[in-house]
């Protein structure tokens, strides 16, 4: 695991995007060699999608042969609707960028057969030979997607109810009324992405500080889906001082220790 520990969310969403574009840039994607892109929704990747827009801008990165999965999407929400995880990523971010739209995936959580629509999302990402890169972001609970607090570590895509922690968290982006936001939603498992190559998890804020400490720092649980990824052979933590202070001293010193090292992996952006 690295933990990558930045003064602030700016500096989290620099690095996440430094990050992709050295990625990117040693992967030269090209037509008959895409690279894979995992993607959340939340606020938190809000600043990586500005900072990868100006990137773009600047001409230092292209979507041209990159094809991305979403992690989500919420059950009975019209597609157009604001706050569907298909207008915020094409508002946010694709709209912005020279991604392909037939090259984005996002699954249709008004599909008349849910479950076949998660199944063949499923097949979708192993018919592309998996994902490259999965960036993600958590719940104040540990959570990563939709993978609530005591979804199965094994967990493949499907349809989740949300746990009510989630739909309070989330009401914010619905009036601040707790009844219009869905109940359910379609998102990819645990394990699903414990498949990609690599994981990049972004966190800031002191309310999700106790969450960092126990996917880090304890046991791995169901009940803090994040923790699963303990086992993953290649994740990154990038985070904000405000996230660590639920860890101990000794974790967060021996990782700053090692930002020198760190840095390395977004020289020359
Ligand atoms: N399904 C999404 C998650 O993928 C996201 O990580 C989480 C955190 O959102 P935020 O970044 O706004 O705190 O929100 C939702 O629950």
């Amino acid at each position: 695991m690295r933990l990558i520990i930045l003064d602030n969310y700016n500096d989290v969403s620099e690095f996440a995007a430094k990050y992709l574009c050295r990625k990117l840039r040693d992967f030269n994607p090209g037509p008959d060699n895409y690279f894979t892109l995992g993607l959340p929704t939340g606020s938190t990747p809000l600043g990586l999608y500005r900072q990868l827009i100006e990137y773009h801008k600047q001409g230092k990165i292209s979507f041209q042969y990159v094809r991305t999965f979403n992690m989500d999407e919420y059950v009975g929400l019209p597609r157009d609707h604001p706050e569907s995880y298909h207008s915020f990523m094409f508002n946010n971010f694709f709209r912005h960028i020279d991604i392909d739209p037939k090259n984005v995936h996002i699954l249709d959580g008004n599909a008349t057969d849910l479950e076949a629509e998660c199944d063949a999302y499923e097949q979708k990402i192993k018919d592309v030979g998996g994902i490259d890169l999965f960036f993600g972001g958590i719940g104040p609970d540990g959570h990563v997607a939709f993978n609530e607090p005591g979804s199965s570590l094994a967990s493949r895509t499907r349809i989740k109810t949300l746990a009510q922690d989630t739909i309070i968290a989330n009401a914010r982006f619905f009036d601040n009324d707790v009844t219009k936001v869905p109940k359910q939603a379609l998102t990819v498992g645990v394990a699903t992405i414990m498949d990609a190559r690599e994981v990049v998890i972004l966190i800031n804020g002191a309310h999700k500080a106790y969450a960092l400490h126990k996917a880090i720092e304890e046991g791995t649980s169901h009940m803090w889906t994040l923790s699963a990824f303990q086992f993953h052979p290649k994740t990154m933590f990038v985070v904000d001082e405000d996230a660590t202070l639920e860890l101990k001293v000794k974790t967060v010193k021996y990782f700053k220790g090692l930002m020198a090292t760190h840095n390395k992996l977004v020289a020359d952006v």
